[in-house]
């Protein structure tokens, strides 16, 4: 699988559609690619608190109608990362996006974890309540959203529910760029999946400065490809097969002995 990371910034004295003429054009250099992926709450960026309701849009609005052109432009999947969805009743939610080459959506993920340290997402963002892995011509692919890093039981979730590879958009500040990177290795040893792993590059609203370090990870915790803390379009060709060879090899997976809930071990402890 070619995969390209767009690892974009959002300068917050950028407006939203700018942004979205500015990403589109990052999207066609990464032609050839058969999955295209960029951060996470790109177009409002994701530290202008402010600017959430006035940037939220429904799945029929300017940043998925941009994302289904230039999925069919490029005959590929385009991950949105998300974008700050507002549902009928007014919600508004951390969503992600896949859109297939034909430019029509392969899955949503309304994003579980939202963050509250030093941000003000938990108090204006809805949390989601379900987990996606879509089946796509380019392997099952499970969604997370940044925060959801720090959260192994979701990604185990995805693993039972099939996922292969799981796609992360995110929004992570340069001050933790070792857990980052600690933790988009950890997750793919431990669930044994491709990690994608798309940050945002550059300073946002607040002074906040992302950390970049966009990378892919095989399940053998090898960093296929990492990007700088800067801009940039970042190109890998994965082998998939990876994630079989590795399943069957070291059948962790398949070595579990507390499968379902911590109710169902019954062991007294000491
Ligand atoms: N956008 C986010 O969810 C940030 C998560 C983060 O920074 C962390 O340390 O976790």
């Amino acid at each position: 699988m070619k995969v390209a990371l767009v690892q974009l910034a959002s300068p917050p004295d950028e407006t939203a559609a700018d942004r979205r003429v500015r990403a589109g054009q990052l999207v066609e250099s990464a032609r050839g690619a058969e999955l295209v992926v960029l951060p996470e709450l790109w177009a409002a960026g994701y530290f202008s608190f402010d600017a959430y309701p006035d940037e939220a849009e429904t799945l029929d609005g300017p940043t998925v109608a941009a994302g289904r052109e230039w999925a069919r432009g490029l005959g590929a999947y385009v991950h949105l990362g998300s974008l700050v969805e507002r549902d009928a009743a007014g919600r508004l939610f951390n969503t992600a996006v896949l859109l297939a080459p034909d430019g029509t959506i392969a899955h949503t993920y309304r994003k579980v974890h939202v963050f509250g340290y030093a941000s003000r997402e938990a108090e204006l963002l809805t949390p989601g309540d379900s987990l996606s892995v879509a089946e796509t011509e380019l392997g099952p692919i499970g969604a997370t959203t940044c925060y959801d890093l720090r959260f192994p039981e979701l990604w185990r979730g995805l693993v039972d529910r099939g996922a292969k590879t799981v796609v992360v958009p995110a929004a992570w500040p340069a001050a933790r760029r070792e857990h980052w990177r600690m933790f988009t290795s950890c997750r793919a040893v431990e669930e044994q999946v491709v990690v994608i792993a798309v940050n945002a590059a550059g300073t946002q609203r607040g002074g906040v400065e992302l950390a970049g370090t966009s990378r892919i990870v095989d399940p053998w915790g090898t960093v296929l490809a990492e990007a700088g803390g800067g801009e940039e379009v970042l190109r890998c060709e994965i082998d998939q097969s990876i994630v079989d060879t590795v399943r069957a090899e070291f059948p962790v997976l398949a070595d579990r002995r507390w499968p379902v809930s911590t109710a169902d071990f019954t062991g007294a402890g000491v």
